[in-house]
């Protein structure tokens, strides 16, 4: 059994179209879990979302960072996120030598789920459930490596945003989030990284516009569980090799988003 909390780290889309980002960011991962670290990932897979939408002759409309999912684009964003996105962090991960468990927010009783808002059709917002699944594939020193497509009540196949689901994960099994996306932090209007923020600073940005899109459900994210937790939750990049080496031997990388 590990002594600390587990590592819930949130990776974004564009990591899976660089290899080596995913090669350093896996070889991080199995030392942590060699050193007996419980690291669970979470990841998104917008860019190959928009990739297959694209092929299949389908547009793309995000409202306030979220997209748009009518019922005909579910077949495609369950493929490339559930399917393709998720094998291809197994397949990274097999060859770090790291026994992983592909998942989705559907399997195991994690979550549940329900319809977000109906204008953004099959979208879904997801509350914690039970953590026996999971802990179970942590405590044989094993990966979940969890998608962010989840199941309702009604059986509806729903489009989560990677870094909500991730906040209900962390939540569920009280865990270190670390959300890792393809920027070294949340930037400020002059692309400088900003060390430290908190809500009243978030929100001043927001208004601002200089924090939007992806970054604005990010950090949103990340405020809700370093208040739930009572601990920062930190923004970082899975691309900078310095900041996995300060993530593996615990220290705090990019930005950290105060309670
Ligand atoms: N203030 C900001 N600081 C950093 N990135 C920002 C900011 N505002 C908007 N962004 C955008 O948010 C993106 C990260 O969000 P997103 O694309 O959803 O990432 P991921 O796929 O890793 O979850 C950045 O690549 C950048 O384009
Ligand atoms: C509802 C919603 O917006 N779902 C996201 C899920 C994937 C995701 O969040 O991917 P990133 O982490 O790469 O941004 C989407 O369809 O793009």
């Amino acid at each position: 059994m590990a002594t600390k909390s587990v590592l819930v780290l949130k990776v974004g889309g564009a990591l899976l179209q660089c290899e080596m980002g995913m090669a350093r960011l896996m070889t991080a991962a199995a030392e942590m879990i060699a050193a007996g670290q419980q690291v669970l990932l979470v990841h998104g897979g917008g860019c190959l979302v928009d990739e297959q939408l694209t092929a299949n002759g389908k547009e793309t409309v995000k409202l306030d960072g979220l997209r748009v999912t009518p019922a005909d684009q579910i077949p495609i964003v369950v493929g490339a996120l559930a399917g393709t996105s998720n094998k291809i962090l197994q397949a990274a991960a097999a060859k770090a030598g790291i026994v992983s468990v592909g998942m989705s927010l559907g399997d195991g009783n994690v979550v549940t789920a329900k319809i977000k808002d109906e204008r953004l059709g099959l979208v879904g917002e997801v509350e914690p459930k039970d953590a026996t699944y999971l802990n179970f594939i942590l405590n044989q020193g094993w990966m979940p490596i969890c998608s962010s497509i989840a199941i309702s009540s009604q059986g509806e196949m729903l489009n989560v945003n990677a870094d909500q689901a991730a906040t209900a994960l962390a939540k569920l099994v009280n865990g270190t989030l670390v959300l890792l996306s393809d920027v070294s932090g949340v930037l400020d209007g002059k692309g400088q990284l900003i060390s430290s923020l908190n809500k009243s600073e978030i929100e001043h940005l927001v208004a601002q516009g200089v924090i939007e899109k992806g970054m604005k459900v990010k950090v949103e994210a990340a405020l809700e569980v370093a208040q739930w937790m009572g601990k920062p939750v930190q923004v970082a990049s899975w691309r900078d090799a310095e900041q996995l080496k300060t993530l593996v031997k615990g220290g705090s990388v990019g930005t950290q988003i105060q309670p």
